[in-house]
């Protein structure tokens, strides 16, 4: 099953704070997709709503064309995981797998098993005594293990350390080519996570500012190097994100697309051209309100 989400003017208000303001996208097919923005930025609130937990304070939010709120069915086949402790406090982790095992109709038990013996998961320790780590590995397991057509996993693995959280990627990967199904993951941890995403999700200040494929997105910026003078004549006229210098080399980020006479150019001026990693990319449409795709 192929899943869609559809948010139309989607606006989440906290009183007098907006924390998402009129979103309006679609996003379709079994994939792996980043939801990225600063503390803050509503990436929660949005994943809240997806779930069900949240009503939009106005416009519609779509699962497979339902709303989700107050749905039971359709609340099935959405997992979203965002802190166990909250969830599963009092019960030993053990018993925390049996309970998510009862909740979700694609829940399967052995891999859970599977993937608690290999982030080495306590499981006769109550959630609420579990380490911070230890706490995420479990709701990377439930996240995994759900098998959701929708899984929404909010930050699920940042109390992992660098071991565990390399496991949870390619047990991520591993999982999802053997059952596709759409998984959202809101994340900082852009670089390392980054090579999981097929389409990323950029929102800001509770803006949509860009919703692309990876590989599309990877094409619209890049990074020159070279002589001041040179940087600055190739970049004139052109969107420049960002600059570095040091004693007379310059470096620029650029927005847009390195087309043939553009390249024709940085060969003249000897520039060295290579692409914006996804995570400076990240960094500057962030910090740049007024830099949009
Ligand atoms: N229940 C609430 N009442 C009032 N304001 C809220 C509530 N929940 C969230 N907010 C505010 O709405 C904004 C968006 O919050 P949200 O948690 O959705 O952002 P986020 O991108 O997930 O942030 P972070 O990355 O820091 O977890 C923030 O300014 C937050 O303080």
């Amino acid at each position: 099953m192929s899943m869609t989400v559809e948010w139309k003017s989607l606006t989440k208000q906290y009183r007098s704070h907006a924390a998402l303001r009129s979103v309006t996208a679609t996003l379709s097919g079994n994939k792996i997709i980043g939801l990225l923005g600063r503390n803050g930025s509503g990436k929660t609130s949005l994943l809240a709503m997806m779930k069900g937990l949240l009503r939009p304070t106005s416009g519609s939010i779509l699962v497979q064309g339902q709303a989700p709120y107050e749905n039971s069915v359709l609340a099935r086949q959405i997992c979203f995981v965002r802190d166990s402790r909250m969830s599963y406090g009092f019960v030993k982790a053990r018993d925390a797998l049996a309970m998510a095992g009862a909740a979700w109709p694609n829940w399967d038990a052995e891999y859970a098993r599977s993937l608690a013996e290999r982030f080495e998961l306590p499981l006769d320790t109550k959630v609420q005594h579990l380490s911070r780590g230890m706490e995420s590995a479990l709701g990377a397991i439930l996240g995994l293990a759900s098998r959701a057509s929708l899984t929404l996993l909010d930050e699920t693995y940042i109390g992992m350390d660098a071991h565990a959280r390399y496991l949870f990627y390619e047990e991520l990967l591993a999982d999802y080519i053997r059952h596709p199904r759409m998984l959202i993951l809101s994340t900082h941890l852009i670089e390392e996570v980054g090579k999981l995403f097929e389409e990323v999700v950029v929102i800001d200040q509770g803006h949509l500012i860009l919703h692309e494929p990876v590989e599309r997105l990877l094409m619209k910026a890049y990074a020159v190097t070279g002589t001041e003078a040179d940087v600055d004549r190739f970049t004139e006229g052109l969107q420049v994100l960002h600059t570095l210098g040091a004693g007379s080399l310059k470096s620029a980020s650029v927005f847009g697309e390195m087309t043939d006479s553009l390249r024709k150019l940085a060969d003249l001026y000897h520039l060295e051209v290579r692409p914006l990693p996804l995570q400076d990319l990240f960094v500057h449409l962030t910090s740049r309100q007024e830099v949009r795709a």
